[in-house]
C-alpha cells in the first residue's frame, strides 16, 4: 500500500511528512490529529505541515497545521491533494561528536525538523568519545580484578554522561537504567574472565549506540514528534561474522526495506537506527562494522529503501581540502565523485567510513556530507560524476602509522610467480596491503594497520608476515612512514607530480616509493612520519592557495577547436 501525502492546492510551499503526535508538553500543536478520522478522510494520518524559509517546525506547527487539520475537520478537502508515494525520502546520519550532549541533541532535533519536506530515516552514533570510553573500560577489565570494575573510570565517565542528558532532555531515565546496569554487569564478566576477546568487544561498544539512540528517540517522542528506536542487528543488518570489522551482506537490504516499510505502514513514526551496528550470519552476536561504521549503515539504508539522499552530518563544512587538525587553511570540497570519496577515506582522511561509498555508489544514491555545527554551510555532495574540466586536485590526505616493507627475491631474477607467492602470504594471513611498487625483483609495499585494533597484534602479525616472507626474500622493515596521497584529477598527473615533488624538493623531503591508482583519482607516495604534517601543509600552500591552477592546463582539443569536455565515470 502507497502511503500518503497531503499538499495544499493553494500553495506550493514544501509540506512536511514528519509523524506528529499531540504531547502534554507540546503546547503549539492545537488540535490533536488523534481527533481525525484519516481513514474517513482517505488520507493518510501523516499531514503535510507548511513551512517558511528558516523558520522552524514548531512555530509553523500553530498555523500551518492548524490550515490543514481546519480544512479536513471542516471536510474542506479539496483545497488539499494527496501525492502516492513511498515513506521515506533520506537518510539523515549524525555522528558522535554531533550528539555528544543534550544540548546537541536538542540542536540536531531541531535540525531535523526544519526540512520539513523531508521524511528522515535517523542513524546515530555513540555520544561522543562513548566508543573509545568504552573499549578503554574493557581493556582496564581485563586486569582489574570483579571486585574494582564498577569503579572503573570510563565506566563512570559513561554512566554520569547518559544519566546527565536524559535529566537535562527531561526524559524518562528508565529507557537507558536497565543498559547502564548490563553495562556494569559485562565489564565485571570481563574482569572474572580476564579476557576480552573480539565478540565480547564489539558487544561492550554496540551499548554505545544502542544508548544513544534510545535517548534521542524519547526525546523526539517527548517534544512531540513520534519515533521509533531500532537496534541495527534486531531489524536485518547482517554481516559477516569478523568481529570489529564486519561486512554487510546483501541480505541485509531486503530485510531492512522490509522491517522499516512495514513498521511504517503500519504505524508511522521517524526511525532511529543504531549506526556501527550488525549481526554475524553463522554466530547470530552482535557485530560491529569497523570504526565509524555509522556512515556505512547510512548508506546500507540509502539503498535499502532506494532514498533520494543520503545525509552525513559531521562537524566539519564538507570533505575539506585535507584534514583541518593538519592545517586549518583547509576548506571544502563542493563536488566529490564516489571514486573520490571512497579513495580519500581508503587512504585515511577520517570524515568518512572506507567501505561507506560502496552502497551508495550501487544505488546511485547522492551523499551529502553537512555540518551540523553550520547547517547554512553548503556541505560536500557525493555523486556518481561531475565537471572535471578545470579539477586538478581535490584533496591531500595523510595515512600515520604506516608500516612499509621492502621485499628483494632470494632466487634468481625475474623468477616466475615470485609477486604471487608474496601477495598469497598476505591473503593467507588476512593482512591489506595499501601501496605497492615492484621491479623485476624485488616489491616495495605498505601495509594497512587500521583494520588492527590493538598494538600487540599489530607487531604479533609483522613478526608471523616477516617469517612467512623470510622464506623466500630477503625483508626490510621499515616502521614510522606516512603516505600522502593527493586525490585529484589524474589526467593531469603531470602537472599534479611536477608540483608536488617541486615542493617536496624544496622542502628536502625524499619520497621513499611512489605509486599512481589504477582508480585513476590518486597519487600516493610514501615518506618519513615525522616530516609528512609539514609536507601536506607546503602542498596545500602550493596547491589551493596560490590562484588558480586551472590557468596552467594545457587544454586537450577537439577537431574543431573547442575544448574536451571531462567527466569521471564509476
Ligand atoms: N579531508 C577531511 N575533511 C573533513 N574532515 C576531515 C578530513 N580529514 C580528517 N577529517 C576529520 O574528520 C572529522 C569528522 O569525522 P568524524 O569524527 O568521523 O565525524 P563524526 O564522528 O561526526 O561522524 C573532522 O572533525 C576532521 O577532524
Ligand atoms: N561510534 C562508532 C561508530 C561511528 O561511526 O562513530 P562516528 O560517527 O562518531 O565516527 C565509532 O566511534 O567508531
Amino acid at each position: 500500500m502507497a502511503a500518503t501525502r497531503v499538499r495544499c492546492c493553494h500553495s506550493n510551499a514544501p509540506f512536511t511528512r514528519l509523524p506528529y503526535t499531540r504531547h502534554r508538553n507540546s503546547p503549539t500543536l492545537p488540535i490533536s490529529l488523534n481527533r481525525v478520522d484519516f481513514s474517513a478522510l482517505k488520507c493518510s494520518r501523516r499531514l503535510s505541515l507548511p513551512i517558511g524559509d528558516g523558520s522552524s517546525i514548531r512555530n509553523v506547527s500553530g498555523s500551518g497545521c492548524r490550515n490543514i487539520v481546519r480544512a479536513i475537520l471542516e471536510e474542506k478537502t479539496e483545497a488539499l491533494t494527496e501525492v502516492d508515494e513511498k515513506g521515506f525520502t533520506c537518510v539523515m546520519k549524525f555522528g558522535g561528536s554531533s550528539v555528544a550532549s543534550a544540548e546537541r541533541m536538542k540542536e540536531v532535533a531541531d535540525l531535523i525538523l526544519t526540512f520539513p519536506e523531508e521524511s528522515p530515516v535517523i542513524v546515530l552514533s555513540a555520544m561522543g568519545k562513548t566508543t573509545n570510553n568504552l573499549l578503554l573500560a574493557g581493556e582496564k577489565a581485563v586486569s582489574c580484578g570483579v571486585s574494582n570494575a564498577s569503579e572503573i573510570e570510563e565506566l563512570s565517565i559513561i554512566k554520569e554522561l547518559h544519566i546527565r542528558t536524559v535529566k537535562e532532555l527531561n526524559i524518562d531515565p528508565s529507557v537507558i537504567l536497565t543498559y547502564l546496569e548490563e553495562l556494569e554487569q559485562l565489564l565485571k564478566g570481563i574482569a572474572m574472565m580476564k579476557e576480552l576477546t573480539l565478540r565480547t568487544r564489539d558487544y561492550l561498544v554496540s551499548f554505545g549506540e544502542c544508548l544513544s539512540t534510545r535517548i534521542f528517540a524519547a526525546y523526539l517522542n517527548t517534544i512531540g514528534v513520534k519515533a521509533r528506536q531500532y537496534d541495527a542487528f534486531e531489524i536485518g543488518f547482517i554481516t559477516t561474522d569478523d568481529f570489529t570489522n564486519g561486512d554487510i551482506l546483501e541480505a541485509t537490504y531486503p530485510a531492512v526495506a522490509k522491517r522499516l516499510y512495514d513498521d511504517w505502514m503500519h504505524d508511522p513514526a521517524v526511525p532511529i537506527v543504531t549506526g556501527f551496528l550488525g549481526k554475524g550470519w553463522k554466530t547470530g552476536a552482535v557485530t560491529t562494522l569497523g570504526r565509524g561504521g555509522s556512515d556505512l549503515t547510512a548508506t546500507t539504508i540509502g539503498k535499502a529503501l532506494g532514498l533520494k539522499e543520503i545525509q552525513v552530518w559531521k562537524d566539519v563544512d564538507g570533505v575539506l581540502t585535507c584534514d583541518p587538525t593538519i592545517y586549518k587553511r583547509a576548506t571544502p570540497v563542493p563536488f566529490l565523485t564516489f571514486d573520490e570519496a571512497a579513495e580519500l577515506a581508503y587512504f585515511g582522511a577520517q570524515v568518512l567510513h572506507p567501505q561507506s561509498m560502496r552502497p551508495a555508489r550501487e544505488g546511485e544514491i547522492p551523499v551529502r556530507v553537512k555540518n551540523s555545527y553550520n547547517p547554512k554551510a553548503p556541505g560536500t555532495i557525493i555523486t556518481k560524476t561531475r565537471d572535471m574540466t578545470k579539477s586538478i586536485l581535490t584533496s591531500i590526505v595523510l595515512k600515520r602509522n604506516v608500516t612499509m616493507l621492502d621485499i628483494a627475491s632470494t632466487r634468481m631474477l625475474g623468477q616466475v610467480g615470485f609477486l604471487a607467492k608474496v601477495f598469497s602470504i598476505f591473503e593467507e594471513l588476512g593482512i591489506s596491503v595499501d601501496v605497492v611498487a615492484t621491479s623485476e625483483v624485488s616489491i616495495s609495499l605498505t601495509l594497512d594497520p587500521s583494520k588492527l585494533w590493538s598494538r600487540e597484534l599489530i607487531q604479533q602479525e609483522l613478526d608471523h608476515v616477516v617469517e612467512e616472507l623470510e622464506k623466500i626474500a630477503v625483508v626490510n622493515l621499515l616502521k614510522g612512514r606516512a603516505i600522502i596521497s593527493l586525490i585529484g584529477n589524474v589526467q593531469h598527473s603531470s602537472l599534479i607530480l611536477e608540483r608536488a615533488f617541486h615542493v617536496l624538493y624544496t622542502k628536502g623531503v625524499n619520497v621513499q616509493m611512489i605509486s599512481q591508482g589504477a582508480s585513476k583519482v590518486n597519487i600516493s607516495f610514501i615518506v618519513n612520519e615525522a616530516e609528512a604534517e609539514g609536507c601536506v601543509q607546503a602542498l596545500h600552500k602550493s596547491f589551493f592557495e596560490s590562484g588558480d591552477l586551472s590557468e596552467l592546463l594545457i587544454q586537450p582539443r577537439l577537431g574543431n577547436g573547442s575544448p574536451i569536455r571531462m567527466q569521471v565515470e564509476n
